[in-house]
């Protein structure tokens, strides 16, 4: 067992803590603002992010990210892709040496096209050997209710990823070790987006022929992206990939497909912003993963009509139809 911080008190933040204090280690759980840390502490419920759910008592909130990180062996990561970097530099100081640092975050950054473990490895100086990611199947508030789920964790050294592995195996969470870090938020941060678009299609009152058909393509053009900057081709059909694509793009829980459900019945991108506290990274991310794949020669029709969308460039109907008009062609990946 182990002295772990996990700074990001939001919903996935908060659900991981509890799978990690479940699995027997101390939790040090790091919020932004000191009087939810107060609230985490005097009633063991995060009131904000999962309202009703009694935290388990081995996990404490501090505002003060050294004092969270202090003697800490795993610094887990759970603030929105774009606000990694800013948060990281200045919490850099106190990351212990030797910690492996796992990110849970789903997002490429803009302007660098960076995926998180290239922000924490930059910022860091970390190795990859101390760089780990968690990434699955994993809807925050069914994970808090312990719902039985599985999940995968990567490190390129197999030895810290089951490691990991074991720290945060539980009777209701079962992840499973792989080294394909590239993979794996690839997949996660392009579920986000494919999430939205089934959402907009969701929102137009389209069934589930146009939700499978979207979540296939979205699969395929995600393995094309992967495929071009070494990812390895299984992890898009384990639970990194197929996984929380399913989950995502069946969930009214997802706050991407919710976000893309509204588009589609009518609301513009800024009514929906007004309305989500909680972060939808696909609204982000389709900017930079459509960059990062044109900067690879690689095709990406779904992310690229969601970019355009949200840029205000077209309607959730034009999206649609564009994307079923575009030329004939063989189902290749
Ligand atoms: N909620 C979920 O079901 C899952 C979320 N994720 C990923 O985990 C990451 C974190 O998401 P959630 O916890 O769900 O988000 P959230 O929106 O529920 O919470 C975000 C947390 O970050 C904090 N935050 C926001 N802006 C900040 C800033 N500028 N500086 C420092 N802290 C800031 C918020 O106060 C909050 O504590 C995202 O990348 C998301 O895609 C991954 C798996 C499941
Ligand atoms: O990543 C998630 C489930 O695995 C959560 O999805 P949303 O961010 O769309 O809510």
């Amino acid at each position: 067992m182990a002295q772990t911080a996990v700074m990001g008190a939001g919903s996935w933040g908060t659900a991981f803590a509890m799978v990690l204090a479940d699995a027997g280690n101390d939790v040090r759980l790091w919020g932004r603002r000191p009087e939810l840390c107060e609230t985490i502490n005097a009633k063991h419920e995060n009131s904000d992010y999962l309202p009703g759910i009694a935290l388990p008592k081995e996990i404490t909130a501090t505002h003060d990210p050294a004092e969270a990180m202090a003697g800490a062996e795993i610094v887990v990561l759970a603030v929105p892709s774009q606000q990694l970097r800013d948060n990281l530099v200045s919490w850099s100081e106190h990351v212990p040496a030797d910690a492996v640092i796992v990110s849970l975050m789903k997002g490429v950054e803009l302007g660098t096209h960076k995926r998180m473990s290239e922000v924490i490895a930059e910022i860091t100086g970390a190795g990859p050997e101390r760089i780990a990611v968690v990434s699955g199947p994993n809807l925050a508030r069914e994970i808090a209710n312990r719902e039985p789920a599985a999940s995968v964790v990567a490190c390129e050294d197999q030895g810290v990823a089951e490691r990991l592995q074991k720290l945060c195996h539980t009777a209701s969470f079962r992840p499973y070790s792989m080294t394909d870090v590239v993979g794996c938020e690839l997949a996660g941060t392009a579920k986000n987006i494919i999430g939205l678009a089934v959402g907009v299609c969701v929102g137009l009152g389209y069934g589930d022929n146009t939700k499978a058909s979207v979540i296939t393509r979205g699969l395929a053009e995600t393995a094309r992206l992967g495929a071009a900057i070494g990812a390895d081709p299984v992890t898009f059909m384990g639970l990194a990939g197929m996984g929380d694509l399913v989950a995502t793009c069946s969930s009214p829980l997802s706050r991407n497909r919710t976000f893309g459900e509204k588009l589609g019945q009518g609301m513009s991108v800024e009514e929906v912003m007004g309305q989500t506290s909680q972060v939808a990274e696909g609204v982000k991310s389709c900017v930079s993963v459509s960059e990062l794949a044109k900067l690879h020669g690689v095709e990406m029709p779904i992310v690229e009509h969601v970019a355009a969308l949200i840029a205000g460039e077209m309607s959730p109907d034009e999206l649609v139809s564009r994307l079923i008009s575009r030329q004939a062609k063989p189902e290749t990946v």
